[in-house]
């Protein structure tokens, strides 16, 4: 069932437009950062309750997704990761495919495991993590 709610831009704008193009076009256009693939999330903001949407590199494994909440290794998470915690079911579009994910927040070996996953698609991961003293947070997103 696909979220229902207000749009609400991202303030960050490259991000907005890279979202916005990859979702008028299917997928076709703004699919990658780098020559990396990117995915679109769908979240439900834990406090306005508006929908915002958020490019994410692609991880993807056995039809499961992480998304990483590195925000470039700033001292801060990114504020998808508290829509994330207040309302952990999200859509993510892959290419032309949305679909209906929850998400939940991997920790020790789980979250090793997708971190090598992430880093193998983005190795800036591994810099950005050096960059701050907060554990960048991973969530597993599980088809729903
Ligand atoms: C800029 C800010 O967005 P943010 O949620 O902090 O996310 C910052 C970035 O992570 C986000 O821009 C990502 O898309 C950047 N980004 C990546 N960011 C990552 O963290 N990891 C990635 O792998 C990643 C890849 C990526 C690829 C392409 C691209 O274009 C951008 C990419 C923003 O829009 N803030 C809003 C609020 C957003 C929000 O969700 N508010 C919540 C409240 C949240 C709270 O409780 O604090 C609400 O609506 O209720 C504002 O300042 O008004």
């Amino acid at each position: 069932m696909p979220l229902t709610g207000e749009y609400e831009p991202s303030t960050m704008g490259w991000a907005r437009e890279q979202a916005e193009l990859y979702e008028r076009t299917d997928g076709a256009e703004g699919a990658t950062l780098r020559d990396r693939p990117v995915v679109v999330m769908t979240s439900i903001g834990a406090k306005s309750g508006k929908l915002r949407k958020t490019p994410l590199m692609r991880v993807e494994h056995d039809g499961e997704y992480a998304v990483v909440a590195s925000l470039g290794g700033a001292p801060h998470h990114p504020a998808w990761y508290y829509n994330l915690v207040a309302h952990p079911q999200v859509e993510l579009q892959d290419g032309a495919v949305k679909r209906d994910y929850v998400a939940r927040e991997v920790t020790g070996e789980e979250r090793e495991i997708w971190w090598r996953r992430a880093a193998e698609v983005w190795p800036d991961y591994d810099e950005y993590q050096k960059k701050t003293d907060r554990v960048i947070p991973v969530f597993v997103l599980t088809p729903i």
